[in-house]
């Protein structure tokens, strides 16, 4: 028989890790008593440390590595011990595509009891410098480093904020996940803001001026935009860094300062100046090209996105005369993608924003045959039959959910709405189970699920799923 809490909190372990769960964290077992342990790789033998116990599993943190992993790869980010972002770095690239494909299993077969084709993970095509956006905050907490911390000064840190804190922020130089010309221009800002001595934002006090720097590239175009996120509306003040940065990067082409006094951390504005150029930059993914603004939606990762988006042209397998409903179309990318495929496109989406920007894409592309309707999917069906009535019925529903996945009003309009083929593609593959499991309850069949890399060295995974009617 097997014995309750075979641990103490506190008490020291040996255990080697057999795998790693859903959220990256590392699972071992003391006979069947499963332990999670942090920060650890699969086939690491360890001394871990109990944090925290329960009836059924405990948690655990390394206290020395005994054996290392046979997956391990030493990680190129010098900030990988306090930043967070990236995990899996320290794992060879095959290893994270066999985790997460794993993880993908046991979600939908073991937990969920769902039957279905689960295809290998297909891996990013670009592994390092993948994103065309990254977000900066500035701070007057600088995090402290576990290792080769630069010591000072302490009242000044430009980079991205310490795992689950609001206030502290690791100050960085460069970040791997955005490219060489970005980091280049990050380094001579971050120089520049310094020499210039511009206050920084303390989320605490509320007081300081600059809060963020946005760098944004078009993949395609090579364009850049330098987004400043201020907490005052006096644009002058920047003007120094500005005409530092333009004659020694001619691909920024546009530069905006995005005024924001609001209490919470998010870098939009609420106010905007455009300090050069058009305040947009372009991008294309697949034959669309878009508008990107500060504020406008954009997939982070442009060729990850044609994967993806491409792979939703496979499933969908549009012979040129289908309606399709792309439901959570943010700005209409997903739509615009399939369009030239497709008899007639309608997006629905709850952010008016978005949909503006959806209009603008398909007009500014020359596509007539998309339509956008500004939409809270929860219940918009319910409350709106005779504008459901009236459109073209969907041959093919795609819906791409936030990570909350599909509201359960909105499924049940979903499966009244009966499209004879649905493909769900989701950032978040416990809740897409949850959700497929009740389609297959009502007469769909769950045929194949693909996971696709969009975020290597992260344990983020995508996956798309396509269900057909019975
Ligand atoms: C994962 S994004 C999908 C974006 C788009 N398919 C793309 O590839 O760029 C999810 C979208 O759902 C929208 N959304 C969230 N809740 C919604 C709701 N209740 N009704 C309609 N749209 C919603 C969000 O604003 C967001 O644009």
């Amino acid at each position: 028989m097997n014995t309750p809490h075979p641990v103490k909190k506190n008490s020291i372990h040996e255990v080697t890790i057999e795998s790693i769960a859903f959220g990256g964290k590392g699972i071992a077992r003391l006979n069947d008593y499963v332990i999670f342990v942090r920060n650890s790789l699969p086939g690491q033998s360890l001394r871990v440390k109990i944090i925290k116990r329960k009836s059924h599993y405990a948690e655990a943190i390394i206290e020395e590595i005994l054996k290392e992993s046979p997956h391990y790869t030493p990680p190129p980010c010098p900030y990988f011990s306090d930043c967070g972002g990236c995990s899996f770095q320290n794992l060879d690239y095959t290893t994270q595509c066999q985790i997460k494909e794993q993880q993908i299993r046991d979600v939908f077969v073991h937990l969920g009891k769902l039957s279905t084709t689960i295809l290998p993970v297909k891996g990013a095509p670009v592994l390092w410098g993948y994103r065309n956006k990254m977000e900066f905050s500035a701070g007057t907490e600088r995090w402290f480093m576990k290792e080769n911390d630069p010591g000072t000064p302490r009242d000044f840190a430009l980079g991205l904020h310490a795992p689950r804190r609001f206030d502290k922020i690791l100050d960085i130089e460069s970040c791997l996940l955005q490219d060489d010309e970005s980091n280049a221009l990050f380094q001579e800002i971050r120089k520049e803001v310094k020499k210039e001595g511009l206050s920084l934002y303390n989320a605490r006090t509320h007081e300081g001026y600059l809060r963020n720097v946005v760098i944004r590239k078009g993949y395609h175009t090579g364009e850049m935009m330098v987004n400043f996120v201020t907490r005052d509306d006096t644009p002058e003040q920047l003007t120094p860094v500005v005409e530092h940065i333009l004659p020694r990067f001619p691909s920024v082409t546009t530069v905006v300062n995005n005024i924001n006094d609001s209490l919470g951390m998010t870098a939009f504005g609420q106010k905007e100046w455009r300090l050069h150029g058009p305040g947009i930059i372009h991008d294309r993914i697949g034959p669309i090209q878009y508008e990107i603004s500060a504020n406008s939606f954009f997939q982070t990762n442009t060729s990850g996105a044609e994967q993806l988006y491409s792979l939703v042209e496979d499933f969908a397998e549009l012979t040129g005369h289908e309606t399709v409903w792309d439901l959570y179309c943010g700005t209409g990318s997903i739509a615009l993608y399939l369009s030239q495929k497709a008899n007639e496109v309608l997006g629905f989406e709850m952010i008016r924003d978005a949909i503006q920007n959806a209009r603008q894409n398909a007009e500014k592309n020359h596509i007539s045959n998309c339509h956008f309707f500004e939409a809270n999917l929860d219940k918009f069906f319910q409350k709106n039959p005779d504008l459901i009535q009236s459109l073209p019925a969907p041959d093919l529903a795609v819906v791409d959910p936030p990570r909350a996945g599909l509201h359960p009003d909105f499924i049940q309009q979903l499966i009244h709405l009966a499209p004879p083929k649905i493909i769900y593609v989701s950032c978040n593959p416990a809740t897409q189970a949850r959700d497929s499991a009740l389609l297959v309850e009502s007469g769909y069949s769950l045929d194949k699920i693909q996971p696709v890399d969009m975020f290597p060295h992260t344990p983020h995974i995508e996956s798309v799923a396509l269900l057909t009617k019975t």
